[in-house]
């Protein structure tokens, strides 16, 4: 494995990790997963829809309604189990995520050319010395990153198709978002647009 830059402590991030052909395979798993867990665009507890479509892969789902953010054993709009998690991203989770518990979440953010997310803390997950592996495809994002408090400095650097990052340790719970993505930077994606995936352990382990 190479080694990463670690830009800020506990933020490492993996340029290019992933072959051509490995985002291709994602985006066509993802893609598949989809017509069965159908991307939805969850309104958030302030009650607005978020930009990014959603959907998840594996024993639990994030979902988010009026009365908040959880993990979910089903689908909220069909009811049914979470399609698996594809073989590749749970050894990519063994080699850097944790090498004893599987992930048991894989969120999918579908940005189109508008979306974005705002700056907040991945904090639903039961223990947060599982780190969050994250994974992008398709158009470059601009995204953020800060420490553990909302006030303190953030830096931008951009995610391309292909790239790994991690948060864990010191910057597992550290602010970060979406400030925009940028369309047409790449043509990995049917349509365009970019997927980002994160692999998490929700429950503990
Ligand atoms: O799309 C990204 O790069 C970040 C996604 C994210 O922060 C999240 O899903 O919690
Ligand atoms: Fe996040």
């Amino acid at each position: 494995m190479m080694t990463p830059v670690s830009l800020v402590p506990g933020f490492d991030l993996w340029p290019g990790l992933l072959s051509p052909d490995a985002q291709r395979a994602l985006v066509e798993a993802v893609l598949e997963a989809s017509a069965i867990a159908p991307p939805a665009n969850y309104a958030t507890p302030y009650g607005k829809a978020m930009s990014v479509a959603m959907t998840s892969l594996g024993p639990l789902g994030w979902t988010s309604d009026a009365a908040g953010y959880r993990y979910a054993e089903r689908h909220p709009g069909t009811g049914q189990a979470w399609p698996a998690i594809p073989q590749a991203l749970l050894d990519l989770w063994a080699a850097l995520g944790d090498p004893q518990v599987p992930p048991d979440a894989c969120l999918v953010n579908f940005y189109g050319p508008e979306a974005r997310m705002g700056l907040h803390q991945d904090r639903d997950e039961a223990d947060p010395r599982f780190p969050v592996l994250s994974i992008s495809l398709g158009d470059t994002a601009v995204f953020r990153i800060g420490g553990t408090s909302r006030k303190d400095p953030t830096r931008s650097l951009r995610l391309s198709s292909g790239d790994v990052c991690r948060l864990s340790g010191p910057a597992r719970l550290a602010f970060h978002g979406v400030d925009r993505i940028l369309p047409g930077s790449s043509r990995l994606v049917p349509g365009g647009g970019r997927i980002n995936l994160t692999l998490r352990r929700a429950r503990a382990g």
